[in-house]
Order: C-alpha cells, then sequence, then structure tokens
C-alpha cells in the first residue's frame, strides 16, 4: 500500500529498449502528491515511452517506476485504478449524450452503482457541463468536448491524471478556462498532473517541467529556476541583409547567431549593456532590436537544440494507445 506523501509517481533507472533502440536510457525522477508536473521533449526522446511505462502499457526493460504508490509491474491493476488519461484526439461518442459517455466509461472502470450520480454531479459541475449532460456530443463545440474529456478522466477519481496537450488546438479563451479549471482541481482533489504541452505559456504553470531528450531527462525544476539557469538575454535585430549580419556579429562580437521568428537572433549576458556598443560597432544599419529576458523556449532549446514549435505534434499517439491497452 502506498505511503502518505509518497511521490505520485517514482522512477528509478528506467530503461527501456526495442531492439538496438534505446528509447529511455536510465531515467531517474519523482513527482510530489498535488503537483502539476509538464513532460516536454523533441520528437522521438521518449516521453511516450516513458508514459506508457507508466500507465503500464509497456513494461520496462530494466528499473522501476511507482505510481500512486503502485509498482507498474507488480501491480498493475492498482496503477489502473488509480489513474486517470486525457487524450489528445477525442474519443466520445458524439451518437452519446455527455452523460451516456460517462456511464460508458463508469461501467469499464467499475464505479460503483450506488456513488456514481454523485460522481457524475460533481465532475460535470466541476467542467460547467452538468446542463448540457443530456444532448447528443456532436452538438457540443471543441471546448465543451475537451472539458467532458476532462469530467471523464476524472469519474472513477484517479490519483495522478495524465493530461496528453490538454489544450491543443483551442482558443485563448478556453484554453484559458481549462487552466483555470486544471489549477482548482489540483486545490480541491489533491490530484497530481502529469501533463505534456508544446505551449510554453502552459509550461509557465506547471510547478516543474522535466525536459526529456534522446531518452534522458536533461533538465528538471521550476519554470523560474531552469530560466535563470540559461543566463541570457535573447537580442534580436532586424537588418537589411540577414547574412551580412550574422556574418558581421561573427566577426566582430565572435558571437553564433541564426535567424529565428524572421529575426537575426543571438544570446549575450547583458542585452542592455550590449545594444549601444552593437549599434556603434556592427558597421551596418539596424531597423530594430528587441531583448527578452530568457524564456521557457530559450531553455528548452539550450538543453535540446531546438525550439518546442519545431517539436509540436508529438506524442500524439500515446493516449489512443492507452485506451486500446486498457479496454482489453
Ligand atoms: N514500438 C517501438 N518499436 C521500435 N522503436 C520504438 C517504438 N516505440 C518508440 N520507438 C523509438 O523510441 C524512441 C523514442 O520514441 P517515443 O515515441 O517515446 O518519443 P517521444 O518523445 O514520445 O516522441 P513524440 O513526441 O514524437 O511522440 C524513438 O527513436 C522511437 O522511434
Amino acid at each position: 500500500m502506498p505511503e502518505d506523501g509518497a511521490p505520485a509517481v517514482e522512477v528509478a533507472g528506467l530503461v527501456r529498449r526495442f531492439g538496438s533502440v534505446e528509447a529511455v536510457r536510465g531515467i531517474e525522477f519523482a513527482v510530489r502528491p498535488g503537483e502539476i508536473f509538464g513532460f516536454l521533449g523533441p520528437n522521438g526522446a521518449g516521453k511516450s515511452t516513458t508514459i506508457n511505462m507508466l500507465c503500464t502499457l509497456l513494461r520496462p526493460t530494466e528499473g522501476s517506476a511507482r505510481v500512486a504508490g503502485f509498482d507498474v509491474v507488480r501491480e498493475r491493476d492498482e496503477v489502473r485504478r488509480n489513474i486517470g488519461l486525457v487524450f489528445q484526439d477525442p474519443t466520445l461518442d458524439g451518437y452519446l449524450s455527455g452523460e451516456q459517455n460517462l456511464r460508458f466509461h463508469a461501467e469499464l472502470y467499475g464505479v460503483p452503482r450506488a456513488v456514481l450520480p454523485e460522481r457524475m454531479r460533481r465532475v460535470l459541475e466541476m467542467v460547467g457541463l452538468w446542463d448540457k449532460r443530456g444532448d447528443r456530443v456532436q452538438t457540443y463545440s471543441g471546448g465543451m468536448k475537451r472539458r467532458l474529456e476532462i469530467a471523464r478522466g476524472l469519474l472513477h477519481s484517479p490519483r495522478v491524471l495524465f493530461l496528453d496537450e490538454p489544450t491543443v488546438g483551442l482558443d485563448p479563451q478556453t484554453r484559458s478556462s481549462i487552466w483555470d479549471y486544471i489549477r482548482d482541481l489540483r486545490a480541491t482533489e489533491q490530484i497530481t498532473i502529469f501533463m505534456t504541452t508544446h505551449y510554453m505559456d502552459e509550461a509557465e504553470y506547471c510547478d516543474r517541467i522535466a525536459i526529456m531528450d534522446s531518452g534522458r531527462i536533461v533538465a528538471l525544476d521550476t519554470p523560474e529556476r531552469l530560466k535563470a539557469g540559461v543566463g541570457k538575454d535573447r537580442v534580436q535585430i532586424r537588418t537589411d541583409d540577414d547574412q551580412a549580419a550574422i556574418g558581421a556579429l561573427a566577426e566582430r562580437f565572435g558571437l553564433a547567431a541564426t535567424v529565428a521568428e524572421g529575426a537575426v537572433t543571438f544570446a549575450v549576458s547583458s542585452g542592455e549593456a550590449f545594444v549601444p556598443r552593437l549599434f556603434a560597432e556592427l558597421g551596418m544599419p539596424i531597423r530594430s532590436v528587441s531583448v527578452s529576458r530568457p524564456s521557457l523556449d530559450d531553455v528548452f532549446m539550450s538543453f535540446t537544440g531546438s525550439t518546442i514549435r519545431d517539436a509540436e505534434g508529438s506524442s500524439k499517439d500515446w493516449m489512443r494507445m492507452a485506451m486500446r491497452g486498457r479496454s482489453r
């Protein structure tokens, strides 16, 4: 049995090989109960493989993992009973009402009949869909469907909720209301949230972030500390000849610049102090300049060598696999 205060997720020496491919190379981390934990990384980093092991769909080659206090290999059923999954791609049945979709899920999870009406009301009220429960899901908006999926993921009172890009493709207002809801949830249910996202502003809401690259956890800390660790400001300049500017930056200042977001971009330890020198010594006209403090994008870039946007579209399939695995 899990002890109170034990980590919600605890991973030690976890390895997964597929033939000669080592997808996960001995990772260690722990997620505290009640934490919102962000899991980021470029394509092929090993995120899905890790999550699939945590959800008991894939056996580790080596090492161990405990979720909600249970071992993912030896106590697979207990792990499954204690986790909720919210898919990126909708898996609701459009012909059924919101309520019928939830009943179906309750049946799969063996939610006791006696507690079902009260739980159903609670999760539907939480996501603001109680009044719409009788409507067919095909009449719901994208945001309502996602909220219903979250309600469904919570119906069996999981201790750890895995969310795969919970707000992808939604408008900013719906994204923000889903986040309000996720934070409320953490406050009221003491649930642990383990999520993937490609939105850096959302990663900012996480208590801690793990960045995975090439099978390893390359960074794990609070967003604030990760940003502070980058230690450099980002400077972007617009010129009439980007290649000439890149050459001049290398020659005169020894800086390695690239073109990002349509501007010549480079990092220096103090942007404010550098800008006057830049104008004086670059030797070519600068149309505009902007200096920004390190963002999580810079953190991601410094650990993985790519921007989070390049990594977009990853980890789409694991939740689908998860669903298939569970309904067997
Ligand atoms: N079933 C499999 N058989 C063989 N190789 C696999 C299998 N699953 C994953 N891999 C490989 O393991 C590595 C990690 O893949 P994984 O899907 O875990 O990465 P990811 O971080 O989730 O990437 P994405 O964001 O693209 O989903 C990749 O090199 C991938 O090709």
